[in-house]
């Protein structure tokens, strides 16, 4: 670590005093809930639960005390909790150094080269649910597709939420399909049928012979793309440096030009009837509607994320 207001902790020392030194050295290199995060990353050196950290801090354990409860050897414990200090305050992602982000409920495999997928795509997925289990029959072997699935996060909540479903996932790029493999044979292996109804195609999902043999038959299409506008790069050095730029940016100053195209594809996917849920920035949502009219969507709407701002379209495919 860079910081040298920070001590690699010794065995010896008190828990809470570690925790406090490594929050402060984490808020220092501009992370902002340092000791929130030093927990987190303790308890995954320890391999234990963040409960245990609080807990040592609480009852005032020396960390060889605290560490006799799991099975690590200390000294390694100690040697990995701080490399992961020394990662994150270089402000690599905590899902990459942890290895695992949490989405809905699942635990997704994620590190350099794949899209950390963020809490609010959760929203997405709940928005198609609603629709589909509402507008499908169900046990009809529903079809759904997932354009731009990095881990796979969207698409293998689906498949496992919605019994009989038939999922088709699309990713284009080799560093990150290397993560939807693992993810989808880490999810799908232990559930009975499921790896027969998820599908992964490495493809281009804006090409028209991308998933041909599907067109007019798809009852949802729910994506993520990516959708940052150039004119406004990010500035939180975890995803501006870490994110693969494929996953971040729409192609356009507006970052309109992957939405749109894919806008035109999923059109073509759909049945008559059939919905689509997109993700995009909250500069977005009157240009996606009316992009999705002119492309004869009809009942184009705006859903917000739970801070109250606009990130979803939702429409449906004209024609039922
Ligand atoms: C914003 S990430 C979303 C990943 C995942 N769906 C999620 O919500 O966490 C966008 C993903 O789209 C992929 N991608 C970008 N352009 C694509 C294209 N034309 N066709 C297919 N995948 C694409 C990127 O590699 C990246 O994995």
């Amino acid at each position: 670590m860079t910081d040298d207001r920070f001590d690699a902790p010794s065995d010896a020392s008190d828990v809470r005093l570690a925790v406090i030194a490594a929050g402060a050295a984490l808020e220092h290199a501009g992370v902002e809930h340092g000791e929130y995060e030093a927990v987190l990353l303790l308890a995954w050196a320890a391999g234990c639960e963040p409960g245990d950290v609080r807990r040592a801090m609480l009852m005032g354990e020396t960390m060889d005390v605290f560490l006799s409860h799991f099975a690590g050897m200390p000294r390694s414990v100690l040697a990995r909790f701080d490399d992961a200090l020394r990662r994150r305050c270089a402000r690599e992602p905590l899902q990459y150094i942890v290895g695992t982000a949490p989405f809905r409920y699942l635990s997704l495999d994620v590190g350099p080269g794949v899209f950390v997928p963020r809490p609010e795509t959760e929203m997405a997925v709940d928005l198609a649910l609603d629709w589909l289990r509402s507008a499908c029959i169900p046990g009809a072997g529903t079809r759904i597709v997932d354009l731009c699935a990095g881990t796979g996060a969207i698409g293998l909540s689906l498949v496992t939420e919605l019994p009989a479903s038939q999922v088709w996932a699309v990713e284009k790029d080799d560093d990150a399909i290397v993560w939807t493999r693992r993810n989808a044979s880490r999810v799908l292996d232990g559930i009975a049928g499921a790896a027969d109804r998820y599908h992964l195609v490495q493809a281009d999902a804006t090409d028209a012979a991308t998933l041909a043999q599907l067109d007019g038959t798809v009852d949802a299409v729910v994506t993520n793309p990516p959708y940052i506008p150039l004119a406004t790069p990010p500035e939180q050095p975890e995803v501006i440096d870490w994110d693969p730029h494929v996953a971040l940016f729409g192609g356009s100053d507006d970052g309109l030009h992957i939405p749109v195209l894919l806008l035109r594809r999923i059109r073509t996917l759909l049945r008559p009837g059939g919905l689509v849920v997109m993700e995009h920035d909250i500069t977005q949502g009157a240009a996606l509607r009316e992009a999705a009219l002119r492309m004869g969507f009809v009942r184009p709407r705006t859903e917000p994320d739970l801070t109250g701002r606009d990130r979803f379209l939702v429409a449906c495919r004209d024609g039922e």
